[in-house]
């Protein structure tokens, strides 16, 4: 496997008037292609920032991060990211904001009529086709974007809390979802969240994020796939990451 996404060095200081905040310092991270990295941290600990510069939406100000080879200057078609924000199109309905990756790509109207529907029923939006954003809750916004995200089928996911403001129920759904549309697509996904029973059920490997992005722990997880969450719940492998990643966690803040 060779690495698709690495950084080196990479530090993002924001500077205001006359006080700067240093977000991350000296980042190293290497994603093989078609692996799934989960990301965990606490708030704070600079997780949105790295994806920001990942998704070379900002610029470092020391380091790089490189992509496909070459230093990524830019945001990139091929890279999909979820962000924490809300960025649906407000004056499009659920259905136009699912085709708008494929019209940029140019894919046929019936085509992306389908594959839009498709889609939207994936991600349990089927009937809310023609609401607009403002008609739908928070969650099902976000499932609106994860929809809209994956309708580009880009190489690289970046995936930014996208289950955390829904119930236990739907998050569990999606999850399943995610992977099941992942697994075989040879796409890579840098997946950030706060919950470790998700980051340990979706990676390949988990990273712990303590303060200022310093990684406090890079893990591998050998866990056979298809995952189901609750046979990981008792089998001892999953306990010990858990209590792993835990300790970890709970070590980064203090
Ligand atoms: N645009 C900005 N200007 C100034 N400081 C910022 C900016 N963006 C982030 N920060 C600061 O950088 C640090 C890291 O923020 P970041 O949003 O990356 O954390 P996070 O780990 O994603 O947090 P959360 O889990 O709460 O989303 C915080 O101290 C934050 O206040």
């Amino acid at each position: 496997m060779s690495t698709l996404l690495s950084t080196d060095g990479l530090t993002k200081r924001f500077v205001k008037k006359d006080s700067a905040t240093v977000a991350l310092r000296d980042f190293h991270l290497e994603v093989e292609e078609g692996t799934f990295v989960s990301v965990l941290g606490r708030s704070g600990c600079g997780k949105s920032t790295m994806l920001n510069l990942l998704a070379g939406l900002t610029t470092p100000s020391a380091g790089e991060v490189r992509y496909q080879g070459r230093v990524l200057r830019g945001p990139q078609t091929d890279i999909g990211y979820l962000t924490q924000s809300d960025t649906l199109m407000p004056w499009r309905d659920v259905q136009r904001n699912v085709e708008m990756p494929m019209e940029l790509q140019g894919t046929p109207a019936k085509e992306r009529t389908e594959a839009a529907r498709d889609l939207i029923d994936r991600v349990g939006l089927a009937g809310f086709e023609h609401h607009y954003p403002r008609e739908l809750s928070g969650g099902m916004r976000r499932r609106a974007s994860l929809a809209r995200m994956l309708a580009g089928r880009p190489s690289t996911l970046l995936m930014d809390e996208p289950f955390g403001a829904l119930d236990a129920q739907l998050r569990h759904e999606l999850q399943v979802e995610l992977l099941r549309l992942w697994s075989g697509s040879e796409q890579t996904v840098v997946f950030v969240t706060h919950d470790i029973e998700e980051a340990v059920l979706l990676g390949d490997r988990v990273v712990v994020l303590g303060g200022l992005g310093r990684v406090i722990v890079d893990r591998r997880v050998d866990l056979p796939r298809p995952r189901n969450a609750d046979d990981l719940q008792v089998d001892p492998e999953y306990v010990s990451i858990h209590r792993e990643l835990a300790a970890a966690l709970k070590g980064a803040a203090s």
